[in-house]
């Protein structure tokens, strides 16, 4: 049976009895709309603890833009459902004025170099609404491990930062990116693509794929980073925002292979009005 919990209260006395049983608890942060991919954190949490905690929780603070918020696909009775079937024991359905209690958030998380590109670059503001919500989730759930999408490739190196840097001592566990079987990145946002920009999405990841075949054979960093600019040109409905091959450690845009022991290429493309980000590993 999964437990629904709606205010902070009723988490707290949750995870308090849990505690004093000496059980470890799992942590799985999602805005809702749920689908395989964040099954799959679940699914992580449940095997590495005695009891998992979801949260579905549509972050104001994290949206630079109100269309996309407003649009945010909202799924609650389907997401309940879904987290019974894998047997998440609870989930946390928090109230905008229980996780922000006074008008607007005052604090201010600066990242540094992590958050100076890509989602942080343009989109304003975002990882400081994610700064801020995780913290007072990790503060509320206070779990040993916590459960985050590769997907999200840059967010979960700016929550390890957090973890580390405010000694919140949870273990921050990556989980690789689930696909559809045409290789489109599952994401909540593309329940809003129509039938036709459907087929198109794979076509991020199938330039993301090539570009790792390029680079695998030796090409150098530059026409990699040339063939998919050319690649995203092409197309007419794929509206490039970033594409971007940085240092997956530090997340700084290198120039060479040389320049880094491990290397991600990371993309966000519009399709139509809906925004995908998809990444992959190129060394
Ligand atoms: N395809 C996926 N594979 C693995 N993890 C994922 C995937 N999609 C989302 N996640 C992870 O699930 C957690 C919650 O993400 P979120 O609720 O924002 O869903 P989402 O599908 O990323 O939605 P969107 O990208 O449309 O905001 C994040 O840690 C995210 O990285
Ligand atoms: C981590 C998160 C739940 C914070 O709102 C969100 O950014 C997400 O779903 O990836
Ligand atoms: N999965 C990242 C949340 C966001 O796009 O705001």
């Amino acid at each position: 049976m999964t437990f629904v919990l709606r205010s902070p209260d009723e988490l707290k006395a949750f995870i308090k009895a849990r505690k004093s049983q000496g059980q470890s608890i799992g942590f799985v942060p999602t805005m809702g709309a749920l689908h395989e991919g964040h099954l799959t954190l679940a699914r992580a949490s449940k095997r590495e603890n005695d009891v998992t905690v979801c949260s579905v929780f549509v972050n104001p603070a994290q949206f630079n833009n109100a269309d996309d918020l407003k649009n945010y696909p909202r799924t609650e009775k389907n997401d309940t459902d879904m987290l019974g079937k894998v047997g998440c024991d609870a989930v946390f359905i928090p109230s905008a004025q229980d996780m922000y209690p006074q008008e607007k958030p005052t604090l201010g998380f600066d990242f540094g170099q992590a958050e100076r590109v890509m989602e942080g670059r343009f989109r304003p503001g975002h990882f400081n609404g994610v700064g801020i919500i995780v913290s007072k989730l990790f503060n509320m759930v206070s779990p040993d491990k916590a459960y985050f999408g590769e997907k999200d490739f840059q967010q979960l190196a700016i929550i390890r930062i957090l973890a580390k840097e405010l000694c919140f001592g949870i273990d921050i566990i990556g989980v690789p990116t689930v696909r559809e079987t045409d290789g489109l990145a599952m994401s909540s946002r593309n329940r809003r693509l129509t039938d036709e920009e459907r087929q198109i999405a794979p076509d991020i990841y199938k330039i993301l794929t090539e570009a790792k075949k390029d680079a695998k054979e030796g090409a150098s960093l530059k026409d990699v980073k040339e063939s998919v600019l050319r690649k995203f040109a092409k197309s007419e409905a794929l509206d490039l925002e970033y594409f971007e091959i940085v240092n997956a450690d530090s997340l700084q845009p290198i120039e060479n292979w040389c320049d880094a022991e491990r290397a991600q290429a990371c993309v966000a493309a519009f399709l139509g009005q809906v925004r995908l980000i998809d990444n992959i590993n190129l060394k």
